[in-house]
């Protein structure tokens, strides 16, 4: 059985990768949509508030109104460099690859099953006609493409 909750946040980001409008900084409100995977224990399965105790909290202090940013991005040196000169401090979602729909899915997925849900597919909105659409195959197929990638960083900075 599935139950599907509707969540929001708004945040800033943008995508130094493109060479278009979306590398400028920009906001967004984003649309979350997560359907929970749940067993019925008589009457109901999951409480509807038990989703929202665990998952409103980590987007409400994570990502809203935050800005969403790619470490690897060099503004992201700068906004560091701002709140040490400054003792300022930005909420600031930290990525270690770009800010793109995709890559939030990623980590918003992981990070949703670490609350002790399971997932069966997450939805983000990141504009009125675009939408990814996430699945738990997606999660495991990039947690593999990841490792992958993240060994072979290892792998050449052992050699080099
Ligand atoms: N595959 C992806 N494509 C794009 C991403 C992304 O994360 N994954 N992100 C962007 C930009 O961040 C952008 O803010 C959204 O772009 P776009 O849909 O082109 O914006 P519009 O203003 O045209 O939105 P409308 O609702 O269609 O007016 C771009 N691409």
């Amino acid at each position: 059985m599935i139950i599907r909750k509707e969540y929001k946040f708004y945040a800033a980001h943008r995508n130094e990768e493109l060479a278009d409008k979306c590398r400028n900084l920009h906001g967004h409100r984003y649309g979350v949509v997560c359907h929970f995977e749940v067993e019925r224990k008589g009457s109901i399965s999951t409480l509807f508030g038990d989703f929202d105790a665990k998952v409103a909290p980590l987007l409400k202090t994570q990502y809203d109104h935050a800005l969403l940013i790619n470490i690897e991005d060099p503004l992201y040196r700068t906004l560091v460099d701002h709140c040490e000169r400054t003792g300022e401090t930005l909420r600031l979602k930290r990525f270690t690859r770009p800010t793109s729909v995709e890559n939030l899915a990623f980590i918003l997925f992981g990070e949703i099953t670490e609350l002790g849900f399971r997932l069966h597919q997450l939805e983000i909105r990141e504009t009125d006609s675009s939408v990814c659409v996430y699945t738990r195959e997606d999660w495991v197929s990039d947690n593999r493409h990841f490792a992958n990638k993240d060994n072979e960083l290892l792998q050449i900075e052992a050699v080099s």
